[in-house]
């Protein structure tokens, strides 16, 4: 028996809308990080939809890296971070799991605000993610290293030139590269940390392209605050204010009907 207070309409509505909702692959519960008398993250609980592209919103210094980061564990390098809460991936829970780190952070591949290729050829860059994977059988690789760089649209632009070194590829060919690179190790998570912002407009919508693409077989954390990207790429908002997430919906609720003096803020002038 539906819910009397719902109309027949918006109870179908929702039946539907929850049949079509995607599983969450990643969960975040009571998460809090300080360091020392700064607390940065604030009792955070959100969940990432998968194969999706959630975008983390909000001004400089907000915390959207610091949550990034804790999500493939990297604040362990910060000795000076106290994090506590749970973070569930796959129901493991990578903040209190005895899984080993290498692990956890090959189930996501992470892209960084500027790309940072290994000082080897273009080959072995996405060869080096397989040989984590732990694959040897030379044919295979050269088979994935084709495979990857093509998925990336790289294959074209460099497939007479594999062994030249990264470095001589355009920041954009790198981004590209260091993405094929992580996809290698087949992630189901991508992190992009304002993964466009080194770039020029065209690598940029090159990238933009690849992710709305990539969505299909991936499950996309997108870091911005360039609000244009969050408004052409986002399946799912998260907007954050001052180490809280003030907001979090669709697009639709985000951006064209924000409930929050900060978010109209923000929308308005970006702050
Ligand atoms: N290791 C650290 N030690 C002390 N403070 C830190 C540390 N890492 C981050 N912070 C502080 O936490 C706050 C959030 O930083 P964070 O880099 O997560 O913000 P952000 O929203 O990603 O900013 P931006 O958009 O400018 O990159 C900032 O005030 C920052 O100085």
């Amino acid at each position: 028996m539906g819910n009397p207070y719902l109309s027949p309409k918006s109870s179908e509505q929702l039946r539907v809308l929850r049949a079509t909702e995607p599983e969450a692959v990643l969960r975040v519960s009571n998460l809090n990080v300080s360091a020392g008398d700064h607390h940065i993250l604030k009792n955070i609980n959100l969940e990432i939809p998968k194969n999706r592209i959630t975008v983390l919103l909000g001004p400089s210094g907000c915390g959207k890296t610091t949550l990034l980061k804790c999500m493939n564990k990297l604040t362990d390098l910060y000795r000076e971070l106290k994090v506590t809460g749970n973070i569930y991936i796959d129901n493991d829970d990578i903040l209190n799991t005895t899984a080993s780190i290498p692990d956890i952070r090959q189930k996501m591949g992470l892209l960084s605000q500027r790309p940072y290729p290994l000082p080897v050829s273009i080959y072995k860059n996405v060869a080096y993610g397989l040989k984590l994977k732990g694959v040897r059988d030379k044919k295979l690789v050269a088979f994935s290293v084709e495979k990857h760089l093509r998925e990336v649209g790289l294959w074209e632009e460099v497939k007479n030139r594999l062994n030249s070194p990264a470095s001589s590829l355009s920041i954009g060919q790198q981004q590209r590269l260091c993405l094929a690179r992580g996809l290698a190790v087949k992630p189901g998570i991508i992190l992009a940390d304002e993964p466009t912002s080194a770039l020029d407009p065209t690598s940029s919508k090159i990238i933009e392209d690849l992710f709305r693409d990539m969505k299909k077989h991936y499950t996309i954390i997108l870091v911005t605050h360039v609000l244009r990207q969050a408004i052409r790429l986002a399946d799912h908002v998260i907007f954050m204010h001052d180490g809280e997430i003030i907001e979090q919906g669709s697009p639709e609720e985000l951006f064209e009907n924000a409930r929050t003096d900060k978010l109209r803020a923000y929308l308005v002038d970006g702050n």
